[in-house]
């Protein structure tokens, strides 16, 4: 079974789908691209200032390590602070000086003998105790020493915990004391590890901290060391190291870091001021990348709903265009279809939804003006051409009715008149009566004078007889010189009578070029059409043939019972 081809769908919904997929996908296209830029800048603006953030903090922490080692070098070398040994009130001094520097950070400076006896020291802390053991003496015996982070051992129970409430972790600085150059101690100041809490504390502003931006200092071998919010030792104990940069030369990185979340990170190593100080620590910011991308992201949903907004707007635009496009193809369709069925007043509308089809709709409204025009003129000929073929044809049936020389009926028409005449005789009950008129010796003016004026004498008997018929009888010119004539409604009697007249009128006449002209008549009558046409005029031919037997220039009737005259 053959299907119908599926209809089309119309074109302000074609148009409406292909402007809005088109908005859309450009849209989507623009947001990628515009995503991908800003990404790009924002991750170099946001790497930027974590770099100088980390190397802020790098150099304030290199810097202040240098600072304390320089201070401790020094004054180790002044051996006139400690000629009066080890425990002379001199000596005293110098080290509440040294803790006044900075008493937050230099919680404990302290002096011991060659024996790793602690001789002096602030707050009397240690006092009398052995530090042999401890690394700083034992390094700081042997020159000047800066050691790495580590927990309080002897002091943890007499010092308060940390701000951050973490146990107490010191940075130590140590150096040797001689007096005529002998060496006749160490001096040693515990650092608290608070300091690097509060350099870092001071390099990030208010607004770094808001975004979420922290600090992270890791030691030689990638272990945590400084963590904010007090998380540095947890971390430590928990393994937490340095996370892993694809590449950290190359600068900032998107890193994944031990808490499972990506950052955006810088590492900045330790800018060292001197090989004593050189810890090896690399410091760390970072900045959690959800936050760095956030302004992206609204960014890209803002383009992307703008698009979305244009793709809508866009389409309602094309779709209003296309439903006028579409309107205006509609009415030139409808009027097309009503110039193709002829409807009367129908014509192009001019289409007003854009100048190409109003160019368009005037070029067909003026071809099918053109054609209709053609169309009506094509209609009038064709009519006229009717009517005259009609006419022509009218023409030709009374021409093959009608006898071209005396121009009254022939004998054909003359049949046919004489079978409505017997139908109506036999309806209405009346008689009928025909005659048979034929000219005498007709031959004879023919052979005298011509055939023309037997023509000429043909057309004056024809005119003879109508002249003196009623208008309701028939005269036809039945052939040759021979006439036949019906009288409706006229007996037999009456019939011979007029038969006698037309005899006499004509047989009276002196006709120009042949002199006289006489007829015979035959006489056939019938009542209410009671006999059959041929019948009828076999009877008046008898009738006419006895006519002529009996001497011509006379009437004779059928049943020769009537009275039979001469002129
Ligand atoms: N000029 C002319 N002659 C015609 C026409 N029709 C018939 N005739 C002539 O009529 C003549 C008839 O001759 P006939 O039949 O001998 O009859 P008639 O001479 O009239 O003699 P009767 O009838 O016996 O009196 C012929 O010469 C025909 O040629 C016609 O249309 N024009």
């Amino acid at each position: 079974m053959q299907t119908a081809p599926s209809r089309p769908p119309r074109l302000k919904t074609q148009l409406t789908l292909v402007f809005g997929t088109l908005v859309v996908l450009a849209s989507l296209v623009l947001t990628w691209a515009l995503g991908d830029m800003l990404r790009g800048r924002v991750r170099s603006d946001a790497g930027r200032t974590l770099t100088f953030m980390a190397s802020n903090a790098a150099q304030v922490l290199a810097a202040g390590l240098h600072a304390n080692a320089v201070t401790a070098s020094v004054l180790s070398q002044r051996e006139s602070i400690w000629a009066g040994g080890l425990a002379s009130p001199e000596a005293k001094r110098v080290l509440e000086v040294i803790e006044a520097t900075a008493p937050s950070v230099n919680l404990w400076v302290g002096l011991a003998d060659e024996d790793g006896v602690v001789r002096a020291s602030t707050g009397n802390r240690l006092l009398g105790a052995s530090v042999r053991e401890r690394p700083w003496f034992q390094r700081g015996a042997d020159g000047l020493f800066v050691g790495d982070v580590h927990p309080a051992k002897l002091l943890a129970t007499l010092l308060p915990a940390a701000r951050d409430g973490e146990p107490q972790r010191f940075v130590d600085y140590a150096a040797p004391l001689f007096r005529d150059g002998q060496r006749i101690g160490v001096l040693g100041v515990h650092a608290s590890w608070g300091w690097a809490g509060d350099v870092i504390d001071t390099v990030l502003s208010g607004e770094a901290k808001a975004a979420g931006i922290e600090i992270f200092i890791f030691n030689r071998e990638g272990e945590v060391i400084f963590a904010p919010g007090g998380q540095s030792q947890k971390l430590a104990a928990a393994g937490v190291r340095i996370p892993t940069f694809d590449n950290r030369a190359a600068g900032p990185a998107l890193v994944k870091w031990h808490d499972g979340g990506e950052y955006l990170s810088a590492a900045v190593r330790l800018p060292a001021q001197a090989q004593v100080s050189d810890l090896g620590w690399t410091i760390v910011a970072r900045e959690p990348a959800g936050r760095v991308f956030a302004a992206v992201k609204d960014a890209t949903r803002q383009v992307l709903l703008i698009g979305i907004a244009t793709a809508l707007l866009g389409s309602l635009l094309a779709g209003y265009a296309a439903g006028r496009l579409g309107a205006d193809l509609r009415r030139l369709s409808r009027a097309a279809r009503d110039v193709e069925l002829g409807v009367p007043g129908a014509r192009i509308p001019a289409a007003v939804s854009s100048a190409e089809l109003r160019t368009l709709s005037e070029s067909l409204g003026s071809m099918t003006q053109r054609l209709v025009a053609a169309r009506d003129d094509l209609e009038v000929q064709v009519r006229q051409r009717t009517l005259e073929l009609e006419q022509a044809n009218i023409e030709l049936g009374r021409q093959a009715q009608t006898d071209a020389l005396t121009a009254l009926p022939n004998r054909r028409r003359f049949d046919a008149l004489l079978e409505h005449a017997l139908a109506d005789a036999c309806h209405e009950g009346h008689a009928l009566s025909a005659l048979m008129v034929d000219a005498d010796h007709f031959k004879r003016i023919n052979d005298v004078h011509g055939h023309a004026v037997g023509d000429e004498a043909l057309k004056t008997l024809a005119a003879a007889l109508r002249a003196r018929l009623r208008d309701t009888d028939v005269v036809a010119r039945y052939g040759g010189e021979e006439f036949a004539v019906l009288l409706p409604r006229t007996t037999g009697d009456r019939a011979l009578l007029v038969a006698n007249q037309l005899v006499a009128d004509i047989g009276s006449r002196t006709y120009p070029v042949y002199g006289a002209l006489t007829v015979s008549i035959g006489v056939a009558s019938c009542e209410r059409g009671a006999v059959a046409p041929a019948v009828l005029m076999q009877q008046a031919d008898d009738a006419l043939y006895r006519a002529k037997a009996e001497g011509r220039n006379r009437a004779c009737p059928h049943d020769g019972t009537g009275s039979s005259a001469s002129a």
